[in-house]
């Protein structure tokens, strides 16, 4: 079977500095593939890479660049539209199907009408996520994507993501949680890490904007 992703001696840079390097990994339809690794180690860069919005350092990443959608740390929503609205958008900027399957899986039924801006945390999650669905994209490149959801949406989630791979798709996660996915695959980055890359890089004295 053709992979819908193809990751071949991949290194990626941060800052001018390697991260990790000699990554190789392949996603069929069907496959999960969990990314882990400690912080800074360079999960977040690697699936910035393959999503296209940032060049390898070394290696190659095979995709139809049409075929994913990526969904990062932030969840990309519109403040002023409805949840509604913000699937609408969204669906017409993918041309994926109709968003009523989306509200259902993320079970955002009773937020349809409330605008983005008024959504907690979670519930901003969920939208984020119900906005994958209504891509029509096959290779889903997921951030953290369980960050701020109770137990219970997670379990939706997961959910959602087993019901994507039966319809052919494919899903790249990094995350640190348990997901409850245990057909997906794990690949530690920890023997990755580039040579010289430090252990943890220290933030420089103007960083800590919130707690300066
Ligand atoms: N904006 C930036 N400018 C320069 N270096 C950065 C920047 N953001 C991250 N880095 C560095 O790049 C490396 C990889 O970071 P990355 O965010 O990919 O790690 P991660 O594995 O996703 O971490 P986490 O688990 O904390 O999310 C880290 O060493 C980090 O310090």
């Amino acid at each position: 079977m053709e992979p819908l992703l193809s990751v071949r001696g991949l290194a990626v840079s941060r800052g001018g500095r390697r991260a990790v390097e000699g990554v190789d990994f392949t996603l069929s339809a069907g496959q999960a593939l969990i990314l882990r690794g400690p912080n800074g180690i360079g999960k977040t860069t690697l699936l910035r890479t393959v999503a296209g919005l940032q060049p390898p350092a070394a290696g190659q990443v095979e995709a139809d660049p049409d075929a994913i959608a990526y969904a990062a740390h932030a969840d990309g929503l519109k403040a002023a539209l409805t949840v509604a609205e913000n699937l609408e958008f969204w669906r017409l900027v993918f041309g994926g199907p109709p968003i009523a399957a989306a509200i259902q899986a993320m079970d955002l039924g009773a937020l349809v009408q409330r605008p983005a801006a008024m959504l907690s945390a979670g519930q901003k999650r969920r939208l984020g996520l119900a906005r994958l669905l209504v891509t029509g994209r096959r290779v889903w490149v997921l951030d953290e994507p369980t960050v701020s959801l109770d137990a219970g949406s997670v379990a939706l989630f997961a959910d959602a993501v087993r019901g994507h791979l039966a319809q052919g798709g494919a899903a790249l996660m990094a995350t640190h949680i348990d997901l409850g996915l245990p057909e997906a695959q794990v690949l530690d980055l920890g023997p990755f890490r580039a040579v010289g890359a430090p252990l943890r890089s220290r933030a420089p004295a103007s960083f800590d904007e919130a707690f300066g």
